[in-house]
């Protein structure tokens, strides 16, 4: 068992805390598999530092894959493979010798159903991320590391006097916003989303929109939505993904949120985000 010294693990605290800040992630000629039916070919993407990049498309087309090859969860399907480059600020997340870990603790993930641990206190949820990265710290950065989580997450001043109740207690925006600190609490320089909203209420939703547009100025952000609406509200770019005729998926077009919407370069934008398909 490997024994952190207080002082030591204050400064890894102190350093998940305040340590490097947003990275520009760049998938280069991505191409993925399930067994040998291709869903992804050949997709290049820059997703740059303190932006919100919105993955836009029909059902099937390889969003979630996509999302999956940006911090290596896509490799953990048994049948899974990957051709091409993901880089985080220039550095190949898949480089022999970089830990799967290391992607994983720089490049976060909030999923689509908000998945505390119920048993679990919303103050250790904060913090589980930390133990699960080997992290140990005092008591008073511990304190200062979930006040700061919680509060990034817009989740603080509806907690603070109840931080020993259960993760499962909360209503399912909370919950979200308690993954969305959990997320933070590891320092992430990337924040992955899967659908975050798309199992919370309007009212929630528009919670965690706002959550983000207050995380971009630490974290670049990447999102899959379904919902328009919501890409044009918290995007600034977008890239609208598109499996056409049981092909592998690819990027049709991508650019700023605005011209995405309201002057589309190619015909089956326009009409995805016009609503005609999808
Ligand atoms: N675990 C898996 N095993 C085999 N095939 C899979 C797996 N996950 C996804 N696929 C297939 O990969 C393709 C892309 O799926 P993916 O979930 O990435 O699309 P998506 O655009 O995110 O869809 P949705 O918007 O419905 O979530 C689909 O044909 C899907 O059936």
């Amino acid at each position: 068992m490997t024994v952190t010294p207080p002082q030591l693990a204050d400064t890894l605290v102190q350093s998940a805390v305040g340590g490097d800040t947003a990275a520009t992630l760049r998938a280069d000629t991505v191409s993925a598999w399930f067994g040998d039916h291709k869903v992804l070919d050949r997709v290049s993407l820059t997703m740059p530092a303190h932006e919100v990049t919105a993955l836009i498309g029909p059902s099937g087309c390889g969003k979630s894959t996509f999302l999956r090859t940006l911090n290596r969860m896509h490799e953990l399907i048994p049948t899974a493979a990957l051709a091409g480059r993901v880089l985080l600020d220039g550095g190949d997340i898949y480089d022999r010798g970089r830990r799967i870990t290391h992607a994983r603790r720089q490049i976060g993930m909030v999923f689509q159903k908000p998945n505390p641990f119920p048993a679990m206190s919303l103050y250790d949820n904060v913090l589980a991320g930390l133990k699960l990265n080997g992290i140990k710290a005092g008591r008073d950065s511990k304190d200062d590391l979930v006040e700061e989580c919680l509060t990034k997450a817009g989740l603080w001043r509806e907690v603070k006097d109840r931080l020993r109740q259960p993760g499962g207690a909360l209503s399912g925006g909370q919950q979200q916003r308690l993954c969305i600190a959990r997320s933070l609490a590891v320092r992430p320089r990337v924040l992955l989303m899967d659908e975050p909203c798309s199992a919370l209420d309007p009212t929630s939703t528009r919670r965690i929109e706002e959550t983000i547009a207050e995380l971009k100025t630490e974290v670049t952000i990447v999102i899959v939505t379904h919902n328009m609406q919501q890409a044009a509200r918290v995007s600034d770019s977008c890239a609208f993904f598109l499996a056409e005729q049981g092909t592998p998926g690819v990027i049709v077009e991508h650019g700023d949120t605005d011209a995405m919407f309201n002057a589309p370069q190619d015909s089956r934008t326009a009409d995805y985000v016009n609503g005609r398909f999808g």
